[in-house]
C-alpha cells in the first residue's frame, strides 16, 4: 500500500469510518471512543534530552505484529491493544509525504532512518486559523526530524495501521533536509547552495533555506583552497541564515548567526542589522541600540540605510518605554482602542515585585512605592494568545500551549518565566522579567534551561487568562503573561488593564501606598456573588475569593438568597417588579444590625443592573420608587460615588458613570469624577484626549438609552460593542 493511502485510511478512520469488524461496536472501540486524547496518550515523564537514547521503529512495529498474531483472541475482540509511551527515547526520520490537517493536529508520514514508515500524529500542531500554505512551511516535505519521547501504538496493527504520536510540537524537532541525496548537496558550489537557500526562503520554506545555508557554510569553510573568496560566502550564508531564524521567531539563533558572522566580518552591516532586530524581540534595547548603530555606520547601501534608521528610530522609542514607561498611546485611545491603531510596545516593569503573600493566596504582584492613580505599573506583552468561540474552550488551551512552547524557543528567558509562573513554591528574582537585562553578558546560550513541556504546560494552566468581549460572551481571547500572570483577584481591584494590541498596559486604579498588593478582577465585578462571581472563580479558578465583598456577601448570604439568580429579563420588564425588588432589598438592609453605610453600599452594588436604571427613572418620574422611602435616597449621585470605590479603571465603570453623569444632580463633580475614573482606565493623559474619549462614552450611553414602557432600557454595555458603534471596551468577565 502506498504511504498516501495509509495516511487517508487513517484520516478516515480519524473521521468516523473505523475499519472495525463489529463497526465500532466493539469493546476496544468503545474504550477508544470514550477517552479523551489526554487520557490516551497521557502526559510524559520528562527526562532531559541529553539521555535520549535512538528508537527503531521496525523492532517496534514487528513486535507488535508479533503480539497480535500470538494473541488470537485479542485480534477476535478486535480490542485496543495498548500504545506504548517511549520514555527516554528518541526517534530519527524525515517527512516523506505532504501534512494535512485535522483540526489543530497534523498528520504526515515519517520514514524512520531504519526505513520503516508510519504515519505521523502531531497533536496541537496548529492554530485553528492556519492555512494549508503555512502547514507546508512548518512540515515541509523531506525535512529530517527528531522526535523525542515517541508514543506508538494502533487499534490492532491487522486493521488500523501503527501510529506515531506526538503529544507537543516541543517533541518534533527539525534539523535537516533529506530530499537531497547528501552528494548532490556536497557537489553543488557553495554560491549554489546560498541562491537555491535564498530562493527557499523567498518562497517562505525558512526551515529547509536554513539547511542550505548550513550546507553552504560547511561547503565554504570546508575547502581547503577557499581563501576570502569562501570566507565572504560563509558570512553572507550564516548571515542569511540569521535572517531565517528572525523569521521564524527564533532570535537567539538568529543572535548567534549575527554574532558568528561579525566575528569574521566585524563589518557586516547586514549581521548588525539583524541582530539588532533579533535583540529588539527579546526586549533587549539597550544592546539592539548599539548594534542598528554599527549596522547604519557601516551600510553602504542607501536602501538598506533607510532601513536601519527606521529600525533605529523604533529601538529609541522602545528604549524610552522600556526605561522610563512613557508611551504615546494617544491615537489608539481616541480611536476607540481599535486594533488597527494599536501601536507596538516594549515590555515595562515599574516599581513592583513579586512575593509571598501572607493568607495562602501564594505569591503576588506588589507595589514598592507609593503611586498615584493613573500612574503606569506594569507593560507586559503576551506569551501566548488564543481567540476561540466559548465551546470551544479547550481549544484554547492547546493553542496557547503552542504558542508559549514557540516562545520559548524565541529568548531562554520566556522558559525562565514560564518555569517561575509553574514552580508555585518560588519567588522569582524580577530580573527574568525586566527588560535590558542585557542578553550578551546575562544569558549565555549555553545555559539555556532545557525545555520541559510538562512544566510549560503546567505554567500555562496556572497563567492562563481568558478574556471575554464585553456583550460578546461567546467570543473569548485568552492569554498566557509572564510577569502579570502573579497579579492576585479581588472583587475591589485597585489596578486597571488597558490592552494595546500585543501588550496590556497595568495603571494603578487607585492611590497606593507601598507594600500594597497589585489586584485585578478575573471576573465582572458588577456580577451578582454566587450565582455568577463565586461560581466562575471556583469553577474557572478553584478558589473562594475572601476580599471585603465576597466576605460580606457570604456572610449575608440569607439577606441576597432570594433575590439571586436574577433574572436579566426582569431589568426589561417593569419598572414595578424593579422597584418591588430593590424596596426588598432595601427593607433587609435596613434591618441588618450593625453594618456600615460603605458596606450595605457594597452589597448595592451586585444589584447595580437594577439600581441603575431605577434611580435613574426616579429622577425622571416622582413616584418610581413606588413611594419607598430607603430607595429614594439611592440617587445617581450616591451610585456614581458607589461605582468609582468598586471597580475604579474597570471599562463597565466608566460605560455606567457616563450613562449615570446625564443624571447627576450636582455637574461640577461630575468631570472630576469622571477624570478620575478615565486616568484610573487610560493612564494619566493629556486633557483633551481625556476630553474626546468621555465625549465618545456620552454619546454612546445617549444612543444607547432609550425608554421602554416607562422603563429606562438599560442596554449600554449591549449595545456598545456593536461594530458600527466604533467604541470598543474589553474586560475581564
Ligand atoms: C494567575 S495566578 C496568580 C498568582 C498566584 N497566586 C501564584 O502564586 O502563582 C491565579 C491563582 O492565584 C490564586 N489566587 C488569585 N487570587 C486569589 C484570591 N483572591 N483568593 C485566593 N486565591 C487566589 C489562585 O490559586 C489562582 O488560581
Amino acid at each position: 500500500m502506498k504511504k498516501e493511502d495509509v495516511l487517508r485510511d487513517y484520516y478516515d478512520m480519524c473521521n468516523g469510518t473505523f475499519k472495525c469488524i463489529e463497526r465500532r461496536r466493539c469493546s476496544g472501540c468503545k474504550k477508544l471512543a470514550s477517552l479523551s486524547s489526554q487520557q490516551l496518550f497521557g502526559v510524559p515523564p520528562t527526562t532531559p534530552a541529553s539521555q535520549l537514547k535512538p528508537v527503531h521503529l521496525k523492532n517496534i512495529v514487528q513486535d507488535l505484529y508479533r503480539r497480535a498474531r500470538n494473541n488470537q483472541k485479542l485480534l477476535q475482540d478486535n480490542k485496543l491493544l495498548l500504545h506504548r509511551w517511549y520514555e527516554q527515547r528518541l526517534l530519527l526520520g524525515s517527512l516523506c509525504v505532504d501534512a494535512t490537517r485535522r483540526g489543530i493536529s497534523v498528520l504526515t508520514v515519517v520514514e524512520a532512518d531504519d526505513g520503516t514508515t508510519c504515519i505521523l500524529h502531531v497533536f496541537n500542531a496548529m492554530q485553528p486559523s492556519s492555512r494549508q500554505e503555512e502547514l507546508r512551511k512548518m512540515f515541509p516535505k523531506g525535512i529530517k526530524v527528531v522526535i523525542t519521547r515517541p508514543s506508538i501504538g494502533c487499534l490492532h496493527p491487522s486493521v488500523t495501521p501503527v501510529v506515531l504520536y506526538v503529544q507537543s510540537p516541543g517533541n518534533l524537532d527539525f534539523v535537516g533536509v533529506a530530499t537531497s541525496p547528501p552528494e548532490k548537496l556536497v557537489a553543488m558550489p557553495p554560491q549554489e547552495l546560498r541562491k537555491e537557500g535564498n530562493a527557499l526562503f523567498a518562497q517562505g520554506s525558512y526551515l529547509v533555506a536554513i539547511q542550505y545555508y548550513s550546507d553552504c557554510v560547511a561547503a565554504s569553510l570546508g575547502r581547503k583552497d577557499g581563501g576570502e573568496e569562501m570566507k565572504l560566502e560563509a558570512v553572507l550564508a550564516i548571515s542569511n541564515r540569521a535572517e531565517a531564524w528572525l523569521k521564524l521567531g527564533m532570535y537567539e539563533k538568529a543572535i548567534a548567526d549575527s554574532n558568528r558572522a561579525i566575528g569574521m566580518d566585524a563589518f557586516h552591516a547586514k549581521s548588525f542589522y539583524r541582530k539588532g532586530r533579533a535583540l529588539m524581540a527579546i526586549q533587549e534595547h539597550v544592546e539592539a541600540r548599539v548594534s542598528l548603530k554599527s549596522a547604519a555606520k557601516y551600510s553602504s547601501d542607501g536602501d538598506a540605510k533607510k532601513e536601519i534608521l527606521e529600525a533605529l528610530a523604533k529601538c529609541k522609542v522602545f528604549l524610552q518605554q522600556s526605561q522610563k514607561g512613557v508611551y504615546d498611546v494617544g491615537d489608539y485611545v481616541s480611536s476607540g482602542c481599535n486594533a488597527e491603531h494599536a501601536p507596538k510596545c516594549s515590555d515595562y516593569v515599574g516599581p513592583v515585585e513579586v512575593r509571598l503573600t501572607r493568607d495562602g493566596r501564594g505569591r503576588g504582584l506588589f507595589v514598592t512605592k507609593k503611586v498615584r492613580l493613573g500612574e503606569l505599573l506594569l507593560v507586559s506583552n503576551n506569551i501566548s494568545f488564543a481567540s476561540c468561540v466559548k465551546e470551544e474552550a479547550g481549544a484554547a488551551e492547546s493553542e496557547l500551549l503552542v504558542g508559549a512552547l514557540k516562545a520559548c524557543r524565541s529568548s531562554q528567558k520566556i522558559i525562565h518565566q514560564l518555569y517561575a509562573i509553574d514552580d508555585a513554591a518560588s519567588v522569582p528574582s524580577m530580573k527574568i522579567f525586566r527588560p535590558n537585562l542585557g542578553y550578551e553578558g546575562a544569558m549565555p546560550p549555553e545555559e539555556a534551561p532545557p525545555l520541559d513541556v510538562a512544566r510549560i504546560q503546567g505554567a500555562v494552566k496556572a497563567a492562563y487568562f481568558p478574556w471575554t468581549m464585553l456583550g460578546q460572551s461567546e467570543c473569548s481571547k485568552s492569554r498566557v503573561w509572564g510577569l502579570p500572570a502573579f497579579v492576585n483577584h479581588s472583587c475591589l481591584p485597585n489596578v486597571s488593564k488597558l490592552e494595546v494590541g500585543k501588550a496590556t498596559m497595568f495603571h494603578a486604579a487607585r492611590d497606593l501606598h507601598a507594600g500594597d498588593e497589585l489586584l485585578i478582577s478575573y471576573v465582572d465585578p458588577y456580577a451578582p456573588w454566587s450565582t455568577e462571581r463565586r461560581k466562575a472563580l471556583v469553577e474557572d479558578w478553584g478558589f473562594e475569593c475572601h476580599c471585603r465583598r465576597c466576605c460580606l456577601e457570604r456572610s449575608n448570604k440569607e439577606l441576597l438568597r432570594d433575590l439571586l439568580p436574577l433574572d436579566d429579563s426582569l431589568k426589561y420588564d417593569s419598572i414595578e417588579k424593579c422597584t418591588q425588588l430593590l424596596a426588598s432589598v432595601e427593607e433587609r438592609l435596613g434591618r441588618v444590625a450593625g453594618m456600615s453605610k460603605d458596606d450595605k453600599d457594597l452589597i448595592r452594588v451586585t444589584l447595580f443592573d437594577f439600581y441603575g436604571p431605577l434611580s435613574v427613572s426616579g429622577k425622571k418620574s416622582a413616584d418610581a420608587s413606588g413611594g419607598h422611602e430607603a430607595l429614594k435616597l439611592i440617587t445617581p449621585d450616591r451610585l456614581f460615588r458607589l461605582l468609582h470605590s468598586t471597580a475604579p479603571g474597570h471599562p463597565k465603570t466608566l460605560v455606567f458613570m457616563s450613562y449615570l453623569a446625564r443624571f447627576r444632580e450636582s455637574p461640577s463633580d461630575v468631570c472630576h469624577f469622571l477624570m478620575d475614573e478615565f486616568t484610573a482606565a487610560y493612564g494619566s493623559q493629556c486633557a483633551c484626549l481625556a476630553w474626546k474619549v468621555l465625549q465618545s462614552y456620552f454619546e454612546a450611553a445617549l444612543e444607547n438609552f432609550m425608554e421602554v414602557g416607562g422603563l429606562v432600557e438599560y442596554r449600554v454595555c449591549k449595545c456598545w460593542f456593536a461594530e458600527d458603534k466604533g467604541f470598543r471596551v474589553e474586560c475581564l468577565m
